[in-house]
């Protein structure tokens, strides 16, 4: 499994640190969720933000916008070196044409949608998925425990994939532990999230766990 720990559950303070040490710990990448307050109730980070990561490790930056209408900062987050942008149909009419903008650019196309969302939300942009993303607890925190009706989402993503011959990735975020990892890896995922669990545990040994659910 590839592994991208999310820094929502970093020492804000210690940010750089805490990246070093996912970087030394064999994280695949770095998960940055960025919340404004609107599209969700928490608030973390900027463009200014993810750019500065960018300066401090080689990891893949994975940024989760969970933001009302993306479109307006798209070309301030495409500026921040992301490796992915990842965006909700929920928080926009133009989701096709923000997608579009994303891959234009050369930066990898996330496409993600809360828990309650139906995937039938996101049939007609899968063609331009790199990853699909499934929130598999309520948006807008970390901690929160996995919830199992996120299964049946997944399955069904990976059989649309399979039916339509396309090659995007399947992550999971939201109470990614050991257990939940493998129901989602069984349940056709590529990608594990994970914020609480990857600070909570030592961090070294979590990663690997999670690498081989
Ligand atoms: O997108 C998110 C919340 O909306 C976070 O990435 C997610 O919650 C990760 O945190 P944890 O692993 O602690 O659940
Ligand atoms: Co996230």
């Amino acid at each position: 499994m590839i592994v991208s720990p999310s820094i929502l559950s970093a020492d804000f303070l210690n940010l750089e640190r805490d990246i070093r040490n996912l970087e030394a710990a064999g994280a695949d990448a770095i998960h940055i969720d960025i919340m404004d307050g609107v599209f969700v109730a928490g608030v973390t980070w900027g463009p200014p933000t993810v750019k500065a990561i960018r300066q401090i490790t080689s990891l893949p930056l994975d940024v989760h916008l969970m933001i009302d209408q993306p479109e307006r900062l798209i070309e301030a987050y495409l500026d921040t070196g992301a490796g992915q942008i990842t965006i909700h149909p929920e928080s926009t009419v133009f989701l096709r044409k923000t997608l579009r903008t994303i891959k234009h650019h050369g930066t990898k196309v996330g496409v993600a949608i809360k828990l309650e969302t139906p995937v039938q939300v996101i049939e007609h942009c899968l063609d331009l998925a790199d990853t699909v993303l499934l929130l598999t607890c309520d948006e807008g925190f970390g901690g929160q425990s996995f919830q199992p009706l996120a299964l049946q989402k997944i399955s069904t993503i990976a059989e649309w994939r399979s039916k339509h011959q396309l090659l995007f990735k399947i992550a999971v975020d939201g109470g990614v532990q050991p257990e939940t990892g493998k129901l989602c890896k069984e349940a056709g995922a590529d990608i594990l999230i994970a914020g609480s669990y990857v600070f909570n545990e030592e961090m070294e040994a979590a990663i690997r766990t999670l690498k081989t659910v």
